[in-house]
């Protein structure tokens, strides 16, 4: 399944230069692909593609770029594939994983807020799905992966958020099925809220992820590779059969309930880092 990743294919992954995003791009660039990443804030790109580039051997043209794009602008969203399209002349892999919120009651959202939120989490990726298809998916087939978050029981405190992700578990379905005869197939995954990243933390006045900690089977938050494996596998041909799903990347968080049984504190689910070795990463930790 490796083979196809390595005949360079080409993925455009949002919000590729930090946290889980990072994790993915650093991935398909072990496993071959080009890769374009894709935000608002050009310095971070910059600073991220100084890094990765680091880690791979330079080629003509190189393996990874950056493209500025704010996915809630549609003009940006068609520049951005013009541009993967200039560089490499194709487009396999798209992941939409570019996206966030504010913490915030309900009651309180502001509907420039609420707007700001529908539009980065729902409409920008509607977008980014249509563009991809348009340009390139539609006459050739490819992959799409969107981000979600836990939010099947709600998400109070942003609600905003699971509302628009709600959205996108569904347009998932139906890009599914009304692209399957394009050779498209669409995925999603829905990181639990306990993904912890420096960047995802920075965006909150207070320590959401030690919050959720207690309330993990796993007892332990996860991290970002941990969605990235997830993510590549549904990019992978491995997948080909699958499309239309989600995939829940969250320790069990979303299944537990401490009124009908206590998960005592443990380490017995040990974490996967990219930079562990093949042989330490399948060594089992668990009796489970
Ligand atoms: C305890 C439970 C644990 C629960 C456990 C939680 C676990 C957390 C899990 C982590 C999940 C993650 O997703 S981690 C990833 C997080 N990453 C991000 O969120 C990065 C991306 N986020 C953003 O860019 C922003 O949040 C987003 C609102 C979407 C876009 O902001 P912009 O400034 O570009 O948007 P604009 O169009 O200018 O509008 C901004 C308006 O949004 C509103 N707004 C913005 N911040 C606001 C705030 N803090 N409070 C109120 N309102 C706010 C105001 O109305 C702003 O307008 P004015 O009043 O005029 O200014
Ligand atoms: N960490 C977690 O626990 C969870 C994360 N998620 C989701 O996973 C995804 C990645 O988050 P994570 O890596 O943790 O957090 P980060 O804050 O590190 O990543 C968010 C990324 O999205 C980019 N982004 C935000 N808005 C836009 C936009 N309008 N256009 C283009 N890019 C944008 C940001 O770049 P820039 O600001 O430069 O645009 C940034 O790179 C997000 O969608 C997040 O909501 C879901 C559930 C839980």
């Amino acid at each position: 399944c490796l083979e196809e990743y390595r005949e360079f294919s080409v993925a455009v992954v949002t919000g590729g230069a930090t946290g889980i995003g990072h994790a993915v791009t650093q991935e398909l660039l072990y496993l071959g692909c080009n890769v374009v990443i894709a935000s608002r804030k050009e310095e971070q790109l910059k600073q991220a593609v100084t890094e990765l580039k680091g880690e791979i051997e330079e080629t003509s043209p190189p393996r990874l770029m950056h493209v500025p794009c704010n996915i809630r602008q549609e003009l940006q969203v068609k520049h951005l594939f013009e541009e993967t399209l200039k560089q490499y002349g194709k487009l396999d892999y798209l992941v939409n994983n570019g996206g966030g919120q504010f913490l915030c009651q309900a009651a309180d959202i502001s509907k420039k807020g609420w707007n700001a939120v529908i539009e980065t989490n729902l409409t920008g990726i509607f977008l980014m799905c249509q563009e991809a298809h348009k340009q390139w998916m539609g006459e050739h087939g490819g992959v799409i992966v969107n981000m979600l978050m836990d939010m099947d029981r709600g998400v109070p405190m942003m609600a905003h958020s699971g509302a628009a992700r709600a959205g996108v578990e569904n347009l998932t379905k139906s890009f599914a099925v009304e692209w399957a005869h394009h050779g498209i197939r669409v995925n999603a995954v829905a990181p639990g809220n306990s993904i912890y990243s420096e960047t995802a933390a920075k965006n909150y006045p207070i320590d959401v992820f030690e919050r959720v900690k207690p309330h993990l089977p796993a007892k332990r938050l996860g991290t970002p590779e941990e969605v990235s494996a997830a993510v590549c596998f549904l990019l992978s041909p491995a997948a080909s059969y699958i499309t239309g799903e989600t995939v829940h990347v969250d320790g069990g968080g979303r299944l537990y309930s401490p009124l009908f049984w206590t998960v005592p504190d443990h380490k017995m689910l040990q974490p996967f880092h990219s930079n562990q070795g093949v042989e330490e990463a399948t060594k089992p930790k668990s009796k489970l």
